[in-house]
């Protein structure tokens, strides 16, 4: 049974999966009244209070940032001080992050503030929780951050919001932040002076990016398995490529998953025979699983980097309340998750580069064994005129040198900034936001794809050779968008299939 309970905050780890379902709006957000997780969450705050009282000193509070950390601030005016760092952040530029990427955004940093190694007060976690529950999302533009001081300019929307400034994406309009705060009575908060520092100086941005990204990732994958199953069943392949005896023997686990998946959707059971009719399929169908298999793989480690992160304390500097110490590190940067973000996205443009070599070979009577020239579904006199799946390849092969181009790491662009102070930067932020595109291109692709292979099964009339795995996807595909006879725009079927697959509306794989 799916978890439709809202995803609690309290410090205790949250996989990446509860992002997802809240950024998606599967599951609503609570913040965790327990006494103790208040009182733990207090006290940070308390200590951060008394030190300022007893020392006249604290980084980011009676100092200038980074760089300008030697320049002191009187005490009179370090209340002015949060206010001034999110306001001269204002200064993203780009499009803006959707609804579904902002809540992802905001729920990692919630996510992070709870561990309750950041200074701030209970008051303020409820505060991102009511945004959440509310769903007024920051209006947050993507470009601006070198992912390693945090994503403090993209954080910076968040604070200026919490503060009723600025504006909101609330029920699918642009509004300023103060006119939707008056009509839900949200009350905009005055932080305390290391609030907005603890809200800006970490990675929730690439990270809550990251945890969608994943998850999109991972249902491609199952994806692409099956589009696979049916190229192979529409093209004749030869069905033993994918033997269990054959992948024992050299058995990374997610390459193993991926050809048990297509034995199970081709109906494969027993031994492969010595010699079969179709020796060796071209790569693009024999090697599938050792191109699946590799984002397969990758995923339980790509996992751990980003549920580390995103249950993480990630900013500076960090208050250990118990141990009366203000500990004074480089937890902004987003290495691991920019390092995760370069890795998946060149495991999904894979898929790309794949699918787009099964359609070449569906759709040209070179190599497609027998079916129409570009799937075409038209015959008799009509037959002449049609064109059938041809400018899909073109569309295809668009997509696919697009999310290919993107794959340039992103890491290995660190430069110095911030007069020196951040001199080697993660881009972590920029890799999520390429990898995000990627999903994109991807999709796109599997869209295509998953309507061309339907169209060749069935011109082979296949069906019934076919095992109830791969009838059922042509029947659900056959829901969205029908047999192609005579050419027709297919632009609204490509989108609502897209649809599907982004909304991932069918159970792959158990
Ligand atoms: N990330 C810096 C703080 C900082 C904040 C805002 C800046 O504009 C620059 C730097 C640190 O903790 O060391």
């Amino acid at each position: 049974m799916t978890d439709r309970s809202p995803v609690l905050f309290d410090a205790s780890p949250l996989p990446i999966e509860s992002i997802a379902d809240l950024a998606r709006q599967r599951r609503g957000a609570v913040l965790s009244d327990n006494p103790d997780f208040v009182a733990r969450i207090d006290r940070g705050a308390a200590f951060v209070d008394r030190l300022l009282r007893e020392e006249g000193c604290v980084y980011g509070v009676t100092t200038g940032y980074g760089d300008s950390c030697t320049v002191a601030i009187p005490l009179d005016r370090v209340e002015e001080l949060p206010i001034h760092l999110y306001t001269f952040h204002g200064c993203g530029l780009g499009h803006y992050f959707d609804a579904e990427q902002s809540r992802a955004i905001v729920a990692a940093r919630l996510s992070s503030l709870a561990q309750g190694y950041s200074g701030v007060r209970y008051k303020l976690l409820q505060q991102i929780a009511l945004l959440l529950q509310h769903d007024v999302l920051p209006l947050i533009p993507q470009e601006g951050s070198v992912g390693a001081s945090g994503d403090l300019t993209p954080l910076s929307y968040l604070a200026a919001v919490l503060a009723g400034e600025r504006e909101v994406q609330y029920r699918g309009q642009r509004r300023p932040t103060a006119e939707v705060f008056a009509e839900l009575q949200i009350e905009a908060l005055r932080f305390q002076p290391k609030e907005a520092l603890a809200i800006m100086n970490g990675t929730a941005a690439m990270t809550g990016l990251a945890c969608l990204a994943f998850d999109r990732a991972a249902y491609l994958a199952a994806l692409c398995t099956r589009i696979t199953s049916l190229a192979v069943a529409a093209l004749q392949g030869n069905a033993y490529h994918f033997d269990a005896k054959l992948f024992s023997l050299k058995p990374h686990p997610g390459q193993m998953r991926v050809a048990a998946r297509i034995r199970a959707d081709l109906q494969i059971t027993g031994e492969a025979p010595r010699n079969d009719k179709r020796l060796q399929d071209r790569y693009s169908l024999r090697c599938a699983p050792h191109v699946i298999g590799v984002l397969e793989d990758a995923l339980p480690w790509l996992r751990q980097l980003i549920e580390t992160e995103l249950n993480s304390a990630n900013d500076n500097p960090l208050i250990d309340a118990d141990g009366e110490h203000v500990l004074h590190g480089g937890h902004f940067y987003g290495g691991h998750i920019a390092m995760a973000m370069d890795t998946l996205k060149t495991a999904v443009a894979n898929l790309a580069d794949l699918m787009d070599r099964q359609l070449a070979q569906l759709v040209d009577p070179k190599f497609n064994h027998g079916l129409p020239a570009n799937l075409s579904g038209a015959c008799g006199g009509q037959a002449p005129l049609n064109h059938g799946f041809k400018a899909v390849q073109i569309g295809v092969s668009a997509w696919t040198a697009e999310a290919l181009k993107l794959t340039m790491p992103a890491s290995v662009f660190s430069r110095s900034t911030e007069c020196h102070n951040q001199d080697k930067v993660s881009m972590g932020t920029i890799a999520a936001r390429d990898c995000i595109r990627i999903l994109e291109l991807t999709e796109q692709v599997a869209a295509a794809l998953l309507i061309a292979s339907c169209q060749a099964l069935e011109l082979r009339g296949g069906l019934d050779r076919s095992g109830p795995m791969l009838q059922a996807t042509l029947h659900q595909v056959r829901e969205q968008v029908a047999f192609l006879t005579d050419d027709r725009a297919l632009e609204a079927d490509l989108r609502r299939c897209l649809r599907a697959i982004r909304q991932q509306q069918w159970q792959l794989y158990p």
